[in-house]
C-alpha cells in the first residue's frame, strides 16, 4: 500500500475513532451523580480508589463511567507506584450500573447506546486490568451485576465473609458488558464460570473463596481497609520498577493464551447490545 493511501486510511480510522469517542462522552455525561475518588499515598506507593455513590449501594452512573476512566488514566502515569486498592464508598462495593442509566439504554433500544456504554467501560476495565500495579478488590456488602464484573479486573480479591457476589446480569434479562465474562472464565475456568453467570446465583465470601474468586477473607472483628493493606503489602516489598515490569510480564502471559482481549470483548459488546432493551431485559426493569 502507498504511503499517501496509508496516511489518508488512518486519517479515516482516527476521524471514526474520535467519533465514538465523541458519542460515548455525550451520552455518559447525560446521567450524572456519584464520583470515583483516588487518594494516592506517596510514601507506601499504594492508591486506593473508591466507588463513591452510597445511596445507590454505588451504582455506577454515566459521570462515573467517565471519572473511573480518568482515575485509571492518573493511575497509567504514576511513575512510583506498587499497588492500588479498588473499593466502595460505605461498606459496600457496587451494585452495578446504574438501573435508571440502564433503563434509558434500553428504551433506546434502536440506538447504538448500549454498544457505546459497554464498550466504553469495557475499554477501561481492561486499562485497569493491565495498569502496571498489583491491584485488589476490597470487597464487602454486595458486589452484584457489573459490580461482580469489576471485582474481576483485579489481580486479586479480599472478601469479606459475609459479602454478597452475584452475576446478576442474566436476571436482568443482559449478558455481561464491561468484560466480566471473559475475566471470569479466566479466572475460575468455563464450567464455574457459567454456573455463576447462567444461575445469577448470589454466594457468600465464603462460598466465592472455595471457587477461586475470593483470594484472602477477612471477618467481623477486622478493619477491612486493614486486612486489604496487610494482604497486598506482602506483594509490594520489591522496587516499583521490579513490580511493574512482573505485572507487564503476567499481563502479556494472560493475553497470550487466548484470542485478544479487544476481539473476545468487542463480542461481548454485540450481544450485549442485542439484549439490551429486548424482552427479557424489559420485562426485568419493569419488575424492579
Ligand atoms: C452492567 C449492567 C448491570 O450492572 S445490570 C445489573 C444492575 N444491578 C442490579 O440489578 C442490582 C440492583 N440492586 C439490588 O438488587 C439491591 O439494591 C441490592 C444491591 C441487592 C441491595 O439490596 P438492599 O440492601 O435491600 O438495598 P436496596 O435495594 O433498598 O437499595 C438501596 C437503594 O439503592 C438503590 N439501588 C441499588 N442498586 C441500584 C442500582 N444498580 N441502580 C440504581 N439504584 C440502585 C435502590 O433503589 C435503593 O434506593 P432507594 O433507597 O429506594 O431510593
Amino acid at each position: 500500500m502507498g504511503l499517501q493511501m496509508q496516511r489518508s486510511l488512518s486519517h479515516v480510522s482516527f476521524s471514526i475513532c474520535s467519533d465514538l469517542r465523541r458519542r460515548q462522552i455525550d451520552l455518559l455525561r447525560k446521567h450524572r451523580g456519584g464520583s470515583v475518588d483516588l487518594e494516592v499515598n506517596e510514601k507506601t506507593g499504594i492508591a486506593l480508589m473508591t466507588l463513591n455513590n452510597p445511596k445507590k449501594k454505588n451504582a455506577i452512573t454515566g459521570s462515573m463511567h467517565l471519572e473511573f476512566e480518568e482515575r485509571i488514566e492518573e493511575l497509567e502515569k504514576w511513575e512510583t507506584g506498587k499497588g492500588l486498592i479498588v473499593k466502595g464508598c460505605g461498606n459496600t462495593f457496587c451494585s452495578g450500573g446504574d438501573l435508571n442509566f440502564v433503563r434509558a439504554l434500553a428504551k433506546e433500544k434502536d440506538s447504538d447506546n448500549p454498544s457505546l456504554m459497554s464498550s466504553f467501560m469495557q475499554n477501561a476495565t481492561t486499562r485497569l486490568s493491565n495498569l502496571p500495579l498489583i491491584t485488589v478488590a476490597l470487597v464487602e456488602g454486595f458486589a452484584v451485576g457489573g459490580g461482580a464484573e469489576l471485582m474481576t479486573c483485579c489481580d486479586f480479591r479480599v472478601v469479606h465473609s459475609s459479602a454478597r457476589i452475584g452475576f446478576l446480569e442474566a436476571q436482568m434479562g443482559l449478558s455481561t458488558g464491561w468484560g466480566g465474562s471473559v475475566r471470569l472464565v479466566h479466572l475460575l475456568g468455563r464450567s464455574k464460570a457459567l454456573q455463576l453467570l447462567t444461575s445469577a446465583r448470589v454466594i457468600s465470601g465464603i462460598d466465592a473463596q472455595k471457587i477461586g474468586l475470593a483470594d484472602e477473607i477477612f471477618g467481623e472483628s477486622d478493619d477491612p481497609l486493614e486486612a486489604t493493606t496487610s494482604f497486598l503489602t506482602k506483594y509490594l516489598k520489591f522496587p516499583s520498577e521490579v513490580i511493574k515490569a512482573m505485572k507487564r510480564v503476567a499481563v502479556n502471559a494472560s493475553k497470550s493464551d487466548s484470542k485478544s482481549v479487544e476481539h473476545l470483548n468487542a463480542k461481548e459488546t454485540d450481544i450485549f447490545q442485542n439484549l439490551c432493551g429486548g424482552p427479557a431485559n424489559l420485562a426485568a426493569l419493569n419488575r424492579k
